[in-house]
């Protein structure tokens, strides 16, 4: 199996040294290495070279050569797919292999080497690979260059064979029947390759002098310090990279990610969409701002600074390597204690932030190594969300492409809510800093806010794809009333709108494993034991709410941001009608003032039956999920909505408004059928949510089989962010071959 793989592997190499010995206006050599890129200089100054010189002659054979060129490479792009095709293949044998009841004799036909050559992220240089041209990555980024350290505790790298398994962040490389000499003496590079560095941009980061400093000495950096704790957490992922060729480097940028930061959605969906892209084979990193002092992360020592507004601030990365993931966060005084305020203080603080926050992220797979290596800018997908990253798509453009810089670099924009969109008054384009000609990106005028300046309008714009978290939400947002003024833009933009449902995080909203259900009188319960567990988790709610306990009272809960989106006003016309029938009522939430005040209201004159708990406690969320029976989502509109599918999950049953994702996921429960998992009702009224809610609780008093039905449904769905991953890889690969 190694001979074989070798031998692909080799016969691949060799054609490639053919191919670039044509003639002088071909590129450098490069080596066919996943994650080792050209240097810029390299292929750039090749470029400008094989320009210059068709310019001056305007001799036409050169067109003829460059022609041939761009032929080899296709030729040599297609090798380097059919090579990963081979991996892919035998990773399926190896597989198939270990699945298999064999002996142990025969296990050892793949040795322990070969195994994490294919499985580990870390020790498969393949992973990632890129096309067979550069991008254009100045020289100053620690873009792999003489990764390879001296191995034989002799201090020098003298070429003994012993030297060449172990990267300077102690990455493995293949078995060294994988590697010829010819190969190896690539992987070093040569000196003057090494130190040939490009002029930049002005508006790209100065560069750290402290992160210079550190490669020049081999201090530890982060990379360093990652040891084989970090890999076995991905030794889970044994299935074959199920994106095969489409691997790629992938960058979702957000305003928060949980568990360190979260207001809503957007921070469940940024800390585990990104688990089940790497599982698929990708190489995934997410970048959020540091808002506290997280304690899994480790200093980069990446300093750099950016310019806002005209003033310097200097960012610093911290770095954490999770699941398979690299979590990245930006560091900036600007950000710092803000973790229960993300989205706090004026307009313009905001916006000073998100600038920052944006410039920093793009840069990220310049700077920041990952494991010994930075992704670089080949073969990478931005994914940013919601406006408060909608400029980097922009930036990427303005500040990148337009200068011949990361031109393999893509950008997909997800809308999680369109409803906030980082508006304000034109003269606000002054903090974006963009050349003028860029302020009718942002230039809009609705009926409402008149002419103004919006970030959601400009990042859509400049998006290679755009995702909506669900297909109902995909088709609102084209309607005057769900686009919230951005529908002229979402029209116009529709060939690149895609829906995609979001998953939930198995590991974190799982009632068989929830750490909220293990103290207190809370249980974990899973499907088999939900007629013992979820009464039990119940009355351990009702106790700890100080409400009586009693089995038989249908328990309703609400969990949300109190914003007019999530319709707890409706709830509130419905309370006196609820205290009316023999319910409990539970709400959980923050957000805005008079709808926490109507809260605290509810609990107070229907003491009895009524809880509205103020406040942001992902414990309390959980323990609701788990002990309610019936999980309220009134939402005037909701995109996808995560709670109802939480409650599925752990038997609760949704009573929702059908609209976007609620109406996508819960499927109306139809007693002659014995189907569905939940009731809709199709217009945000009161009066429709007692009705439906009526319907519901009927159910639960007198068909209680029916009623056991729903929930076994609404349990046995597969909700895990797998699906949804696998859409979004199609999106990315969409957006890697669009130009
Ligand atoms: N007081 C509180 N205490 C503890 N936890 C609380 C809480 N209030 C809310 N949460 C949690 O925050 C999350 C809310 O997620 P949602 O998807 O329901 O709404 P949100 O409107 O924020 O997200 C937006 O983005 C997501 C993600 O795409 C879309 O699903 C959604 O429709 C869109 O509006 C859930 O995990 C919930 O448990």
């Amino acid at each position: 199996m190694a001979t074989m793989l070798s031998s692909a592997f080799v016969n691949d190499h060799t054609a490639t040294d053919t191919t670039l010995l044509l003639n002088n206006h071909l590129p450098p050599k490069i080596p066919l290495v996943a994650n080792y890129r050209p240097r810029k200089s390299l292929y750039y100054k090749w470029r400008l070279k094989a320009t210059n010189d068709k310019t001056s002659s305007g001799d036409d054979d050169d067109d003829e050569a460059l022609q041939a060129v761009i032929e080899k490479s296709k030729m040599l792009l297609a090798k380097q797919r059919a090579l990963l095709q081979q991996i892919a293949e035998r990773r399926d044998i190896i597989t198939s292999i270990n699945n298999a009841t064999v002996s142990s004799e025969k296990e050892e036909i793949v040795s322990e080497e070969e195994e994490r050559f294919f499985m580990e992220p870390e020790s498969n240089p393949y992973r990632g690979i890129v096309e067979p041209v550069g991008s254009a990555v100045p020289d100053n980024v620690l873009v792999p260059d003489n990764k390879y350290v001296d191995n034989d505790d002799d201090g020098n790298d003298d070429g003994n064979d012993d030297d060449d398994d172990t990267l300077k962040s102690g990455m493995k490389l293949p078995p060294k029947s994988y590697l010829d000499s010819d190969f190896k003496e690539k992987l070093h590079g040569t000196s003057s390759e090494k130190a040939t560095r490009y002029e930049l941009p002005p508006f790209v980061s100065e560069f750290s002098t402290t992160y210079k400093s550190s490669i020049e000495t081999n201090e530890p950096t982060l990379h360093h310090v990652r040891d084989d704790a970090d890999v076995k957490i991905g030794e889970d992922v044994k299935s074959p990279p199920l994106a095969g060729p489409n691997a790629m480097n992938v960058i979702l940028v957000a305003a928060e990610c949980a568990p360190w930061s979260k207001t809503g959605g957007l921070g469940d969906v940024a800390g585990a969409l990104p688990k089940a892209l790497a599982k698929r084979g990708h190489r995934v990193m997410v970048v959020a701002p540091r808002y506290g002092n997280y304690a899994e992360l480790q200093d980069t020592g990446v300093r750099k600074r950016y310019k806002v507004n005209g003033q310097d601030m200097e960012v610093h990365y911290f770095q954490a390597y999770i699941d398979g993931v690299d979590f990245v966060f930006i560091e900036n005084h600007m950000f710092n204690n803000l973790g229960s305020n993300i989205y706090g203080g004026n307009r313009t603080d905001i916006l000073r932030r998100m600038v920052l926050f944006c410039k920093a992220a793009i840069e990220v797979p310049w700077h920041v190594p990952c494991g010994g290596l930075c992704y670089g800018d080949g073969n990478l997908v931005f994914i940013a969300n919601d406006w408060h990253t909608a400029l980097l798509p922009v930036y990427l453009k303005a500040y990148y492409h337009e200068y011949g810089l990361m031109q393999y670099a893509r950008s997909v924009l997800v809308i999680h809510n369109i409803a906030h969109q980082g508006r304000g008054p034109v003269d606000d384009f002054s903090y974006v800093d963009l050349p003028p000609h860029y302020l009718d990106l942002f230039r809009m005028y609705d009926p409402i806010g008149g002419e103004h300046f919006n970030i959601f309008a400009a990042g859509l714009k400049s998006a290679y794809q755009i995702v909506t978290v669900s297909h109902g939400y995909a088709w609102e947002l084209k309607t005057t009333e769900g686009g919230h003024g951005l529908h002229g833009i979402i029209q116009e933009n529709e060939w690149k709108l895609k829906g995609i449902v979001n998953g939930i995080d198995k590991k974190e909203w799982n009632p068989r494993s929830d750490i909220h259900l293990t103290s207190d009188g809370y249980t974990n319960y899973s499907l088999e034991t939900l007629n013992t567990g979820k009464p039990q988790c119940k009355a351990a709610l009702q106790k700890e709410l100080g409400l009586p306990v009693r089995a038989d009272v249908p328990l309703v809960g609400f969990i949300g941001r109190l914003d007019n989106q999530k319709g707890v006003d409706l709830i509130c016309e419905a309370i006196p009608w609820m205290v009316s029938q023999d319910v409990q009522l539970v709400m959980l939430g923050t957000g805005q003032p008079e709808l926490e005040r109507m809260l605290r209201e509810m609990e107070n004159r229907y003491h009895e039956k009524v809880r509205g708990w103020v406040g942001f406690s992902v414990k309390m969320a959980h323990r609701i999920t788990a002990g309610a029976d019936v999980l309220l989502m009134p939402s005037k509109f909701e995109p996808c909505g995560l709670n109802q599918l939480y409650a599925m999950c752990y038997g609760t049953i949704p009573v929702v408004h059908a609209v976007g994702g609620l109406k996508d996921t819960v499927q109306p429960f139809d007693p002659y059928n014995e189907s569905g998992l939940g009731w809709t009702f199709h217009r945000a009224e009161s009066g429709q949510l007692i009705h439906a809610l009526g319907n519901c609780l009927f159910t639960y008093r007198e068909y209680k089989s029916s009623w056991e039905g729903i929930q076994n449904r609404g349990m046995m769905q597969d909700l895990s962010w797998d699906n949804a991953a696998h859409q979004y890889e199609e999106v990315l690969v969409t957006a890697k071959y669009q130009w």
